[in-house]
């Protein structure tokens, strides 16, 4: 008898889960990096996922999500040439609504500090529904530097109410801006288990290197050690791209280093880049990679200079060290563990940092920013999230202008974990 009501009980909990699911959006190719093993996790665990594109970078986002196995069960296409943050903010608030309509989310959930990240948290509280955060509190200490991304990650706080910090500095600067202890979980970054899994992969995958070998053979030629380089952040564009640029191609033509660098497809990046370094020898400009050739990449180079979040967090789970080329960063913990030096963009401070790093010996891979478990941290809070949490009103419809019928209340908090 007792089983039998357990059964129903669980019936009834798989039901609810069933009829509401978790609703991710995501833009960019670093959310669908750092998302993939969030969707993966839940699964996992049987808790229905529907996964929302919102195309802000219409080619390499779903690319990305396509290397894990998955892809969008809805793309919004809202990319056009030319498209500003806050004409995407826009375009999300005005199209997210008709999808929380049909699809009755339990649990809207976004990553980062993306336009899209910050435009689906507006969209998702002005419907009233539970928003939850993944990298929540990251925070480089100027409001709106780096921008716009500072701003969404401050923006998001307030409207979440499950907080999935990557690091304990994360959630206590989330603590000092009010948020309650209870509604932050120390998970871990999900990137960490997204680089650890496409390293497992190329450890197993004899012919998947050996394609990567033959896709780079330059890689292999005698020579200087050849560094990673990547720069895209808007704040480093126009001057301060001029003054990182400049500093690669003396690098190279100095016959200190070798570098490749994939080339973000931004026009203002990609344009100054062909032109500055397009014919330095010693530097491989080549298109943006898949996260498996990139990890590979890592793998194959003796150090990573980028100014790029996610990087960050990679290069020292692989064993490499990083000069990160911005003024200030959101995350410290690499910097504070010896694995990443704040360079800044200076030529000369660049030359200079590289040539110190290069005498450095081999870096232990390190992990400041997870152990690779984060995801099945985050579905587990999520878990619970969805049994607790009671659904006293359904989503409200909005016809002709009028609402009717009733709303998903914000749910109730869950303690803090660290397990
Ligand atoms: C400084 C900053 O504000 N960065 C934010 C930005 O990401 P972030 O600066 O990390 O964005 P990038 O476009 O550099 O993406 C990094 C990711 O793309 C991969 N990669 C890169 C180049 C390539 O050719 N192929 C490839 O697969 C890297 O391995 C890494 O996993 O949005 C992320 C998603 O919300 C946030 O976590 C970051 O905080």
């Amino acid at each position: 008898m007792a089983g039998l009501v357990q059964s129903k009980g669980r019936l009834k909990a798989s039901l609810l889960l069933a009829q509401a699911p978790v609703m991710l959006v995501f833009g960019t190719r670093p959310e669908a990096i750092k998302l993939a093993p969030v969707v993966t996790a839940l699964r996992s665990r049987a808790i229905p996922t529907l996964i929302v594109a919102t195309g802000q970078h219409p080619h390499l986002a779903p690319a990305m999500l396509q290397q894990a196995g998955l892809q969008a069960d809805i793309d919004l296409g809202l990319h056009r040439p030319g498209i500003t943050p806050p004409d995407l903010v826009g375009a999300l608030v005005a199209h997210l609504p008709t999808l929380f309509r049909q699809h009755a989310p339990r649990l809207t959930l976004v990553q980062g500090d993306t336009t899209s990240a910050f435009g689906a948290a507006l969209a998702a509280t002005y419907a009233q529904l539970p928003l939850a955060h993944v990298e929540a509190g990251l925070r480089a200490g100027h409001p709106t530097d780096p921008f716009p991304e500072e701003m969404h990650r401050r923006l998001i706080a307030p409207l979440a109410c499950l907080h999935f910090a990557p690091t304990a500095s994360a959630a206590a600067a989330l603590r000092a801006e009010g948020i309650p202890a209870g509604r932050i979980h120390v998970t871990g970054n999900s990137g960490i288990d997204a680089v650890l899994a496409t390293s497992a992969m190329l450890a197993g995958q004899a012919a998947l290197a050996a394609d990567l070998r033959a896709r780079f053979p330059l890689l292999a030629t005698p020579g200087p050690p050849w560094l990673l380089a990547t720069v895209h952040r808007r704040e480093n564009q126009g001057e301060r791209l001029s003054s990182i640029l400049a500093a690669f191609a003396a690098l190279a033509r100095g016959g200190g280093a070798r570098l490749i660098v994939p080339v973000h497809p931004t026009p203002a990046v990609q344009q100054r880049t062909t032109a500055l370094l397009g014919h330095v020898p010693g530097i491989l400009l080549c298109a943006p990679q898949d996260h498996a050739a990139l990890v590979w990449l890592i793998g194959q180079t003796a150090l990573v200079l980028t100014d790029s979040g996610g990087l960050q967090e990679e290069a020292p789970a692989l064993g490499r060290r990083v000069l990160i080329l911005r003024e200030a960063t959101e995350r410290p913990e690499g910097v504070d563990m010896g694995a990443a030096q704040l360079v800044g963009t200076d030529t000369h401070a660049i030359i200079r940092a590289v040539h110190a790093a290069l005498a450095l010996p081999p870096l232990d891979p390190c992990f400041p920013y997870g152990d690779g478990r984060a995801s099945h941290r985050i579905a587990a809070v999520i878990e619970r999230w969805l049994h607790r949490a009671q659904p006293t009103r359904a989503p409200r419809p909005v016809i002709n202008g009028r609402k009717s019928g009733k709303l998903v209340a914000m749910g109730a908090a869950s303690s803090t974990m660290t397990g």
